[in-house]
Parts: C-alpha cells; structure tokens; sequence
C-alpha cells in the first residue's frame, strides 16, 4: 500500500526469476495425503502422473496444511473446504472466514447490532422470521450452534413467530445424522414454545436436491426448495420434521431427501412465507447460497416461476456476492479479501486463463479473486465454463468433465495467448462426497490423466506446472478412531466418510521452464495454502508484496 492508502498495483521484479513462462496452475479438488490403505481412493487408483511427482525430486513435492487456522477457519478441528481453500490458494494470505467472523459476532452481541439484524427485526411485530439453511455441524456452509443462538438472539430481540426451514446434510457430516440434528432442533423449538415464542420448523429437504445447488448449475433444485419454504407446497406433508426425516431416508440419503412441508392437522402448510415476513438465510458460505438469494431478491428474476412473490424484508448470514451486492442486507459483514494475486498479476500484464466444469468453476474464479465475480481486464483474462452433468450423482459418472478440462486447458497452453492457465479439476471431491468407494477410485483416476494431458503441453510449450489440492476428500473414505482405524456402526457396517478431510495437501512444480536451482525452502516447515499465491507469482517472475504469507520457493545457484 502506498501512504495514501492507495494499492500499488506494480510487482516488483524477482531477482533471479525470468517473465514470460507459461504457468500452469492445476489445483485437484479434495485431493488429499493420507496413509495408504484400501480407503484411500487416490492410492487404490492408478495415478502414475501424481505419483511420478511425487517420487520424482524431492525438492519439488512437498505438503502443505488446507485446514483449520491456516485457512482462516475457528479451529484446528475444523476440515478445509473449497471456499476458504480458493480463497486462501488465490488471496496468499490468510482471512478470519464467515464461519469465524459469525462466531464473533454472535459472542460479542455485535450481530444483533448491526443494520441486517435491524432491517428483519422490524417485521419481528408482525410477521414471521424465518430462518433458511443446512442443518449439521459440519461447519462448512453453517452450524447448527449458530442457528441456535440465532433463535435464541432474535425470540429475546421480539422475535414472537419463528419458522425454520431445514436442509439436511449428509455431505458435511455422516449421512444419517440428519435425524439427531433435526431432533436437537425440534428441542430447541420446544424450549421456546415453553417461554412464549411460536417457533416450528416449516420445511425442509436434502442440501443437494433441495436450495444448495450452486453456480446455477440446476435451477429446479432451487425451485423445489421455493416452493416448500414460500408456497408451502411440496409432495410430502408431515406433521412432524423428525418423522419426516425418518420416513424420506427409506427411499434417500440425507443429501437427497425430496422437499417436505409441515402441516397442521388440517393438511395447512405450517409456515408458507408470506407479505411482512423476514426471512434470514443462516449460511455463511456464499455459494450455495447465491442462487436462493437472487430468487428472494431480484424483482425482474426469470430463471423459474415463482409463482408468488413476498413482500418480506431478507438478510443473508453474510454478504454473498460483494460485486453484485447480494444480498443487500446482511447480519455479519464478509471478509475483505481484497489485492488477490489474481488482480495483482493482471495488473501486471499477466494474461490468464481459468478453467472448471459448472460445479467448480466459481471455485477458480469467484473464490480465486476474493468471492468477487467478473473478469478484472476482459482483454487479459479468458474464464472458460464447461457445463456439469446435470440431475445425477457423481458416482454414476465418476471421470465427470475431467478430460475436457484438461484438453481445454491443454489449447489454451498450446495458443499461447496466455502466461496462466489455472483449472479445477472437480473429481476427487465431487465424487468422494458421494462416499461410492469404487466410483471415487475411477475419479481418481481420471483426474490424474487430466493432470497428465497438462503436463504434457507444458511440456511442450517450455512452461511451468504446479499441482496442487485444496483440501482433502478422497484419500480417506472412513470414519475412523484416534488410532485411524476404521469405525463400524452398530449394525457392523462401515461408517462411510462423505465429508472433508483435516489431511494436509501436495504441491508439486516442475516443467522445462522451471529455472535451474528452483526448490521448495526447508524453512516454511508450516506452509499452506496461502504461500502458494507467493510461489506462483514468483514462477511470473514477480517478487509478491511484503503481506503476502512467504513464498514456498528459493532458488540455489549451482
Ligand atoms: O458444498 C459442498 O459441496 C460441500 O459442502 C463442500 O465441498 P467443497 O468445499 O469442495 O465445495
Ligand atoms: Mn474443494
Ligand atoms: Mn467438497
């Protein structure tokens, strides 16, 4: 920063580093490092490029932390995800994330403070709040302690007739332990029917088929959830939430359970939402999220029939989109991820490309640049989307778009109009959550010949290649004890891992323009995914400003 407070935009040159070299930036979504054993995906398959990289020089491989405090998160326990992952990989500095920022406010009172909290309080006389989100502790979206205090906050603040709407989870958590979330929730209620509030839960369904689709890959999932949460309307009525959840996992996993309505005894949605109403979405992570917000918010909103249109007063946890200003009022402000490497370098000249299939590819644009959608220089930057599979689970396709990322990414290397090409490549994590050990291991596979097709143009071209993960999945698929063995229900069935991992990552470079003597410092011993943004400015030839957690590289003369 300059004295003023104005950025300076200008890197500085690295002394010993050349410009101009094609960098390939590969990041292999829930790719994790974990002991080999017959649950770790990414051993079972054959990954001869990953695994060459990893035998290779040991100079250019190495781990890297992707979880709790080194990725802004509140504590050591808590396993990495995408977002915060992206965020710290492309801002090369660490931010206290929503899940952190909300704990704060939520413990210091400052949430019910603030200009969110006092915009919804005022339909608190007359209408309903209602409260909309994923119901875990996975503490990846949400977390069921904040729910609670958030009802507990806003029925003290005159909150009188509170409704929740329930996504249950499974992907951040084991699958079946919706029903002991809803049951704790149905608690809770009950603890505030006892004091005076009228508090139920409305709604619900499964995160996956019901509100969280992201980067509007499947509109309808969105739609499901609109019409049991505002309409009221949805093919199964219950009169109890708990009973629902038991009943619709017969027939689907806690990701997949179909749209529910609570009803009265007779047959009265319980909680439609209606003119004069606040509804709070309490997920703090933005992208599930966005999609929900543009249907509560945008009066001109084409994408379905919303068949009818509330006039409510809406909040999000947090602000999701600062670029589009989604929602307009928020309780918690986000974090300020601001002068990402991925401004920094297009300042700077650097011409690059981005790549994903739809389900990860805000992950390599909206996350990499600070949750700031759009291009920072149209004339530097290309962003290219190849569409997702739609309406299946990952498992039934396990090797997804992988190939196309890679011959995507592989053209744009070979045109050479571009100094960066930076891919996601989805597999590991996005088939690993279905927790299906043989389709994880084809995922595994293909997302290594992706790698593969990468490397080789590098090759080609005399570039530059770092791989790296930003969080584990696949490389564990159990739940296991303190000693890591695997844990069995009290059925005797394995206890199936969906979620995260706390594992730590790779990071391998490497490619004919890598400059002689260039390798990984001994002296960052807890590096993570923060120092990468330093590493990869480096490998551009730019030395990274001074607040930027240190590069991971040096380079030795001979
Ligand atoms: O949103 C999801 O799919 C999971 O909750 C987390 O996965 P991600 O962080 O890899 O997107
Ligand atoms: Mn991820
Ligand atoms: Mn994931």
């Amino acid at each position: 920063m300059g004295s003023s407070g104005q950025v300076s935009w200008k890197l500085e040159d690295h002394p010993n580093l050349p410009k101009g070299k094609t960098v390939a930036l590969i990041v292999l979504d829930g790719w994790g490092e974990y002991k080999p054993d017959e649950y770790n995906c990414i051993h079972v398959a054959p990954t001869p490029t990953m695994d060459s990289l990893k035998q290779g020089a040991p100079e250019k491989w190495r781990l890297i932390k992707a979880h709790g405090n080194a990725v802004g998160l509140p504590t050591e326990d808590d396993m990495g995800n995408s977002e915060v992952g992206h965020n710290a990989l492309g801002a090369g500095r660490i931010f206290a994330q929503g899940a952190k920022l909300v704990d704060l406010a939520l413990a210091s009172g400052k949430i019910y403070e603030g200009e969110g909290f006092k915009y919804i309080s005022e339909c608190f006389e007359k209408g309903t709040l209602h409260l909309i989100g994923l119901l875990s502790d996975g503490g990846v979206h949400s977390r069921l302690d904040q729910l609670q205090l958030l009802l507990k906050g806003a029925s003290e603040r005159g909150a009188k007739r509170i409704r929740v709407h329930i996504l249950t989870d499974g992907r951040d958590v084991l699958d079946g332990s919706s029903v002991g979330f809803v049951e704790t929730l149905e608690n809770d209620l009950a603890k505030l029917r006892d004091g005076g509030v009228d508090a139920r839960i409305a709604s619900g369904g499964g995160r996956m088929y019901v509100t969280m689709d992201r980067y509007e890959n499947d509109w309808d999932v969105v739609k499901r959830g609109w019409d049991a949460q505002v309409r009221g309307e949805a093919p199964h009525k219950f009169t109890n939430a708990v009973e629902a959840v038991k009943k619709l996992r017969e027939n689907a996993n806690d990701q997949y359970l179909p749209p529910f309505v609570i009803v009265d005894e007779n047959e009265k949605a319980v909680g439609p939402i209606v003119d004069g109403d606040a509804v709070v979405t309490f997920n703090f992570r933005a992208d599930r999220m966005v999609m929900l917000a543009k249907a509560l918010e945008y009066q001109d909103f084409d994408k379905f029939d919303r068949v009818r249109v509330p006039k409510i007063r809406y909040a999000g946890m947090l602000q999701y989109d600062g670029e589009l200003k989604l929602p307009n009022h928020y309780l918690v402000s986000p974090p300020e991820i601001d002068r990402t490497s991925g401004e920094y370098l297009v300042r700077n000249g650097v011409r690059t490309f981005a790549c994903s299939e739809t389900v990860k590819f805000g992950h390599v644009t909206f996350f990499w640049n600070g949750n700031r959608s759009g291009y920072f220089n149209p004339e530097l930057e290309e962003y290219v989307e190849i569409p997702s599979d739609v309406g299946i689970t990952f498992n039934v396709q396990p090797k997804m778009k992988a190939l196309e990322i890679g011959e995507k990414a592989r053209d744009a290397i070979l045109s050479r109009k571009f100094d960066q090409v930076r891919v996601n490549i989805p597999n590991g994590d996005m088939v690993g959550h279905t927790g299906d050990i043989q389709a994880t291991v084809v995922a595994c596979k293909a997302a290594d010949e992706a790698v593969k097709i990468i490397i080789d143009a590098i090759e080609q071209v005399g570039g530059i290649y770092v791989v790296t993960a930003d969080h584990g999945n696949a490389e564990d698929m159990v739940k296991r004890n303190k000693s890591g063995q695997p844990l069995f229900d009290k059925n005797g069935n394995l206890q199936i891992l969906t979620s995260h991992t706390c594992q730590p990552v790779p990071i391998a470079i490497g490619g004919p323009g890598l400059a002689p003597g260039v390798r990984f410092r001994n002296d960052v011993p807890n590096g993570g995914l923060a120092n990468v943004a330093a590493t990869v400015m480096n490998l551009h030839g730019y030395v990274a400003p001074n607040d930027y957690e240190p590069t991971l590289i040096e380079v030795v003369k001979n």
